[in-house]
């Protein structure tokens, strides 16, 4: 399989390069060496990457002359809170790294959240590359620089814009992902089509069935789509001022609000957001006339990607007071990503009855 290169280029960052390839963590070191001259290569990763693939990621660092350090956190969403970044902190300031370290993320989305995050902030900042094991972290987590950990009241509510200096997506990692967390990637990709195009949207649909079997040209073709979009987006919009990188948001303003509710790990990340897709298309169709054509297109391709509507309940004021914490409020009102037809968003604020309203709609529609 080739390896592709995607240039993420932002205005007031550093480009970065964003690799996909099979058999990459091998050849880790090297690439890094290429855009990066610490002595230091602190790898943070968690307990279940760790075993598989932390061996590799330190002897290529080694064999590029890196000392090569580690620091495994538990594995799950459990990790990205302020306790296990402070005890980043601390074991670093301990183990008496400078400022010329390079953080080097091994692992998942929590992974890359918290070591970006941890990066961002040990003294005012060191540099960090991204290493994404899930497929969720190759097509989104590991691209953009949204970093940060969750609070008990909500979703990655404190954190940073820190863009990694290289992103190297090794695709044979994939290898060893559970089901659950590969289809937890798909939603992400799904997200990705629906707010970026006919062609990409169509071209997911015609590919579900090889996607969910992990056909590897339809795998790294989806890795490579899904990071280009996203690219492009924060290439526009790096920090989300302008109003163009928040279609990336689209299905979060539920899916956070779940996966806060339900507990953090409950229900994964892309669990959430495929309700919150399947929702939000919903309050489309009411509030900005989205054809019903273009909800049970959606409906059947997260179908298709093993993505079933998710069974969970919970009284319509919670859930619309945990969505109160979402990012995109203003002025205390909620506002909602809807896509009036493929590939062509706007967000919309949206009253506090309605909502509600829809959401003990949606919830009805799951009694029967
Ligand atoms: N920063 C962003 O732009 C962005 C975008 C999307 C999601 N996120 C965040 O990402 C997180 C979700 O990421 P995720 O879905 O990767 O979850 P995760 O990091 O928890 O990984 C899922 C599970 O898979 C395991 N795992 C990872 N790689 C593996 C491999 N190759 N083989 C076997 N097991 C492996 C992990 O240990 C974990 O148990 C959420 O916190 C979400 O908010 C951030
Ligand atoms: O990169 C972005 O921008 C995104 O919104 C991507 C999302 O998939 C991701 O879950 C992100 O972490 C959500 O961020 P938040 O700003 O809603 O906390
Ligand atoms: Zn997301």
């Amino acid at each position: 399989m080739a390896i592709a290169r995607i240039v993420v280029n932002i205005a007031d960052a550093a480009s970065y390069d964003v690799r996909i390839g099979a058999e990459l963590i091998e050849k880790l070191g090297g690439y890094l060496r290429d855009v990066n001259q610490s002595d230091t290569a602190l790898v943070i990763t968690d307990e279940n990457v760790g075993p598989l693939y932390l061996g590799a990621a330190k002897a290529s660092l080694v064999e590029a002359g890196y000392r090569a350090l580690d620091i495994t956190v538990p594995a799950g969403e459990g990790a990205k809170s302020v306790a296990v970044a402070s005890e980043i902190w601390a074991a670093m300031a301990d183990l008496k790294l400078g400022r010329d370290v390079l953080v080097v993320a091994l692992g998942g989305g929590v992974v890359g959240d918290l070591a970006g995050f941890v990066a961002a902030t040990y003294m005012r900042g060191v540099a960090f590359a991204q290493v994404p094991t899930t497929l969720l972290s190759m097509v989104d987590s590991s691209v953009g620089g949204k970093t940060g950990v969750n609070l008990d009241q909500g979703k990655n509510l404190v954190g940073c814009f820190k863009q990694p200096i290289q992103v190297c997506a090794s695709t044979s990692a994939l290898a060893t992902l559970p089901e659950r967390e590969w289809t937890c990637g798909c939603a992400e990709i799904a997200k990705s089509a629906v707010i970026d195009s006919d062609e990409f949207f169509f071209w997911l649909a015609d590919s579900a069935e090889a996607l969910a079997r992990r056909d590897e040209g339809v795998v790294a073709e989806a890795i490579a789509r899904s990071v280009v979009f996203k690219a492009n987006v924060v290439a526009e919009d790096e920090t989300e001022s302008k109003g163009v990188r928040e279609c990336l948001n689209y299905g979060h303003t539920l899916g956070h609000a779940i996966e806060a509710l339900a507990g953090f790990g409950t229900f994964s990340h892309g669990e959430a957001v495929a309700e919150g897709m399947r929702f939000a298309m919903r309050l489309g169709a009411a509030c900005v006339g989205t054809p019903t054509d273009v909800v049970l297109a959606q409906d059947e391709l997260l179908d298709n990607l093993g993505l079933p509507a998710l069974s969970w309940s919970a009284e319509p004021e919670s859930v619309l007071d945990a969505m109160k914490g979402d990012k995109k409020v203003r002025g205390g009102r909620l506002r909602f990503v809807l896509p009036r037809e493929v590939g062509l968003w706007e967000v919309v604020e949206i009253d506090d009855e309605t909502v509600l309203e829809h959401l003990g709609a949606w919830a009805r529609s799951k009694e029967v």
